[in-house]
């Protein structure tokens, strides 16, 4: 592990690590936001999933995230949205490959070598974090776009790791649209019931976990459409008797501006579920 930032930042710290990912099969990045309350003793833990073309630096730049993880006492963990380097599978594209790892785990060549996200952020990361930081066990997950999906996907599948799910714009059904089924083709191959493990609305319809969470959606956004297809996610809700807050915000696009305006709600809602799982 190597620290390669360290910013004070509303009482805590804002850093960022590098390390040698075994799963990963390569050097990986993270922020990592140590809240005031980290000092005394071990804090919960939000993990923050970011979209595509991102890295662990657009929500620690980007969307005042830490002024709230402050407030609340939890801790921030933005990892890199994929594995990266020179022997690191790629395509041109910005919707595949590097900065495009939809966290999953790829079973397809040559994605298989390094694209395992899906246990990363599950296994590896988390073990990583409460070895070196003051974090506990309690984690909730959260994310924006590829990383909303990607937040839905693992809290769903994993209800015990995650306390508590939120997304912003998220792919809510990625093996009904466009992105999903690119980096699915490639990633997963034909294998449709492979898909269905990584796609919040089936996994939902199959009855995964009727835990309630919390999306946000921008009405303006230019991939709703399209590609986030948020209403598919609220029908699902509604058919499996699922308590999903679904907001809708006229005039908001699909920027980090959007998740700005919003973020102190998502890091409250997430307070507030990490509090009541000790009470
Ligand atoms: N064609 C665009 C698409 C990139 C983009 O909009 N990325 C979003 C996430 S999209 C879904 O996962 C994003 O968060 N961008 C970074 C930011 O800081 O806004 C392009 O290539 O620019």
């Amino acid at each position: 592990m190597q620290q390669i930032e360290k910013h004070a930042c509303f009482g805590g710290w804002q850093e960022v690590w590098t390390h040698e990912s075994h799963l990963l099969n390569c050097p990986m990045r993270f922020a990592v936001y140590l809240p005031p309350q980290a000092k005394e003793r071990k804090v919960p833990v939000l993990y923050w999933l970011s979209g595509l073309t991102c890295t662990e630096q657009n929500v620690i730049t980007k969307s005042g995230i830490q002024r709230y993880a402050a407030e609340h006492g939890i801790m921030i963990v933005a990892p890199d949205t994929s594995p990266r380097g020179e022997s690191v599978a790629d395509d041109a594209a910005y919707d595949l490959g590097q900065g495009a790892s939809f966290y999953l785990n790829a079973t397809q060549s040559p994605w298989c070598n390094h694209y395992q996200m899906y246990d990363y952020i599950l296994h590896e990361l988390p073990r990583l974090i409460t070895t070196h930081f003051a974090a506990n066990e309690r984690k909730s997950i959260s994310g924006h776009s590829m990383g909303g999906h990607g937040a839905l996907v693992l809290g769903l599948r994993n209800p015990n790791d995650y306390v508590s799910v939120s997304a912003f714009s998220p792919i809510v059904s990625p093996s009904q649209v466009g992105w999903g089924q690119k980096a699915f083709t490639a990633y997963l191959g034909d294998d449709r019931a492979a898909w269905q493990q990584y796609d919040a609305v089936a996994l939902i319809l199959q009855g995964h976990d009727k835990k309630a969470f919390l999306v946000d959606q921008g009405l303006d956004d230019p991939f709703y459409a399209e590609q986030l297809c948020t209403q598919n996610i609220e029908n699902a809700c509604q058919q499996m008797h699922i308590d999903a807050q679904i907001r809708y915000h006229a005039g908001y696009d699909h920027s980090y501006y959007f998740i700005a305006s919003w973020i102190e709600d998502h890091v409250a809602y997430h307070a507030k579920q990490l509090q009541r799982s000790i009470e």
